[in-house]
């Protein structure tokens, strides 16, 4: 326990100090098999989207070679829904949970149980030392959420631009832990730009706080037409981002024109009728992010020329010419 308080401060620090998702989950992983040794046999399952709307997905797992077989699995394939359930109904006070094989930690943020650490009952918690799990289980719960706040659009609540570049980059390098799953699935990620058409009609005729207020709708109409495990960023002022899997193209093409026609459906207070255009690429085939944009926004282009309120893939543009890439991040 001495060992165990005089680390808890590194620990800390070393966790506040991450600042990407990616290397906060390795900077957890790494002292959890510090906390509970090497030879232990556990697995984190976390909803990072911080929302309860998303079922916890395995994060990562202790990975020493030599842990049993038969153990890995009982805490990697956790029927995870009725275990939550459980969970939830806990008294707030109680920190460690024991089921059949396993000790569960469930992992809380601002009330709501978001995750949970499973740990294989040989693997032995060390007396009190749940009190230090939870203390660390929290500093990473609050690190994600000062992440994420970091990178929030403050009008929108959606994802910024910033975002954009890092997510983009992860996601092609197949980083993304936590929603690498959908592409075990055999699905691809597409891109697209949507733009607000005419919007400078909205501000000339209404005002810029109507104008506002137009944004803030439309980004609550694509963020509630995709997935959770989808992004949906705020691009820039009246353009959006949305990275999303599908199994081909013809799947997002559908999704993004449903999309398209909810919005068109929408009656906006004051405005009336709001219209988006969209343009779509394959994250494929490209070694850098402005490549990627470059192909949405003509894509985009071609549904302004043919007329607003559509999508366009870009592997329909008859010229798809070449990508201009002067100042582009290296995505290899
Ligand atoms: N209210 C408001 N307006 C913004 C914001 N960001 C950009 N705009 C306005 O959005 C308008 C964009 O206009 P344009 O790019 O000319 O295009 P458009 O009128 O939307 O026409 P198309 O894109 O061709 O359909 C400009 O008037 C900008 O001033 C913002 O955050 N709030």
């Amino acid at each position: 326990m001495e060992k165990i308080s005089s680390c808890g401060y590194e620990w800390t620090i070393g966790l506040i100090s991450q600042n990407s998702e990616h290397t906060l989950d390795s900077c957890l992983a790494k002292i959890l098999n510090q906390l509970l040794g090497e030879s232990c046999v556990y697995a984190f399952y976390f909803s990072k989207s911080l929302s309860i709307r998303q079922t916890p997905c395995l994060t990562f797992a202790s990975m020493g070679e030599q842990l049993k077989n038969e153990h890995k699995i009982a805490v990697e394939e956790i029927d995870v829904p009725p275990l939550l359930e459980r969970l939830k109904k806990l008294n707030q006070d109680v920190q460690l949970l024991s089921l059949a094989q396993l000790q569960i930690l469930p992992v809380r943020y601002q009330g709501l149980v978001l995750g949970f650490l499973a740990v294989h009952d040989q693997s032995i918690i060390p007396s009190s030392g749940h009190t230090v799990l939870n203390h660390v289980l929290n500093v990473y719960v609050h690190q994600l959420a000062t992440l994420q706040y970091a990178r929030v659009d403050p009008l929108t609540q959606l994802l910024n631009r910033q975002t954009f570049d890092e997510k983009i980059i992860d996601i092609v390098a197949g980083k993304d832990a936590w929603l690498v799953r959908d592409s075990e699935q055999k699905k691809s990620w597409y891109m697209a730009i949507a733009d607000i058409d005419l919007f400078k009609h909205v501000n000339d005729n209404y005002g810029h706080v109507i104008g506002d207020e137009v944004i803030l709708l439309v980004a609550q109409l694509l963020k509630s037409n995709f997935r959770v495990g989808d992004y949906v960023f705020r691009y820039g002022g009246e353009e959006f981002a949305i990275v999303f899997p599908c199994r081909d193209e013809g799947e997002a093409m559908q999704k993004l024109d449903s999309v398209r026609g909810v919005i068109a459906d929408t009656r906006f207070p004051q405005v009336g009728n709001v219209t988006i255009s969209m343009g779509f690429v394959e994250l494929k085939d490209a070694g850098q992010v402005a490549e990627f944009v470059n192909r949405a926004d003509r894509a985009l282009y071609q549904s302004k020329q043919d007329g607003r309120n559509r999508v366009t893939a870009f592997s329909n543009l008859k010229d798809k010419g070449c990508d201009h890439s002067s100042g582009d991040i290296e995505l290899f």
